[in-house]
């Protein structure tokens, strides 16, 4: 895969015209992702948008409840044909067991290929302070994301979101085939924004991420475009 289709751009903006400006501005960029701002403001047209312009969709709505309620929101979202949908590990196993089946039995209704569930593992703007203090976790920070992406994968899931930080660690225990997307990701000349456990792109790749989910470093560039190639250029 070419170093440019492993980056995969958020479109953190409040409207479709926003997000159809930056994605005309970004024409190189083959992997957008929908997440809860834009698909809140926008619903499921942003995704028929992205698929009239032969863009790859990471749908990441975080899932996190009940297998009920999952299970019904997977079936759902399996209809749209994106390529990546994420799940809070947290959910628990049943919840996450019964995602993965709604999502292939969802698929398979619409004649879909399903697509790939992934499990948030502990979010990257923590840091081992938030997680003992604030959410009374007694594990390490790796130790604790390690069994989160553990816990995905005895689920059946296809793979996992994780800082970084923790990419070498996961690639190793879970394998090759264990889908790793890594957001938290910051070139040497960019803000860190609200990202506490942030590599390099180059460092992130070389970890064993799969895809880097970079999004303000671009979207919020002077000029989107030229940011994104910077990247791509640096990792060349
Ligand atoms: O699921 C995600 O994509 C995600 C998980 C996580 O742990 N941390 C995280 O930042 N993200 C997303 O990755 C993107 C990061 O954006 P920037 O911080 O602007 O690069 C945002 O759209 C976040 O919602």
């Amino acid at each position: 895969m070419l170093v440019a289709e492993r980056i995969i751009v958020p479109l953190d903006v409040p409207t479709a015209a926003d997000a159809i400006a930056l994605i005309d501005q970004l024409d190189e960029v083959r992997f957008f992702k929908v997440g809860l701002e834009l698909f809140v403001s926008t619903g499921p047209q942003i995704l028929s948008i992205l698929k009239d312009r032969q863009k790859r969709i990471f749908l990441d709505l975080k899932f996190h409840d009940i297998p009920n309620t999952v299970a019904g929101a997977c079936r759902a979202a399996a209809g749209y044909g994106v390529d990546l949908i994420t799940i809070h590990a947290t959910a628990g196993k049943n919840a996450l067991q019964a995602a993965k089946a709604a999502l292939e039995a969802g698929a398979e209704a619409k004649r879909q290929k399903p697509p790939k569930l992934i499990a948030i593992t502990l979010l990257t703007s923590l840091n081992a302070r938030d997680l003992a203090f604030d959410l009374k976790i007694p594990l390490e920070l790796p130790e604790y994301a390690l069994q989160m992406a553990l816990l995905a994968q005895e689920s059946g899931l296809d793979g996992a979101v994780c800082s970084p930080q923790e990419a070498q660690q996961l690639r190793q225990v879970c394998g090759e085939e264990f889908v790793l997307v890594c957001p938290g990701v910051r070139p040497e000349w960019a803000d860190k924004g609200d990202q506490k456990r942030s590599l390099t792109p180059a460092s992130a790749l070389k970890a064993g991420a799969d895809y880097l989910v970079i999004g303000r470093p671009i979207t919020a560039a002077t000029d989107p475009a030229a940011a994104f190639n910077r990247i791509c250029e640096e990792l060349a």
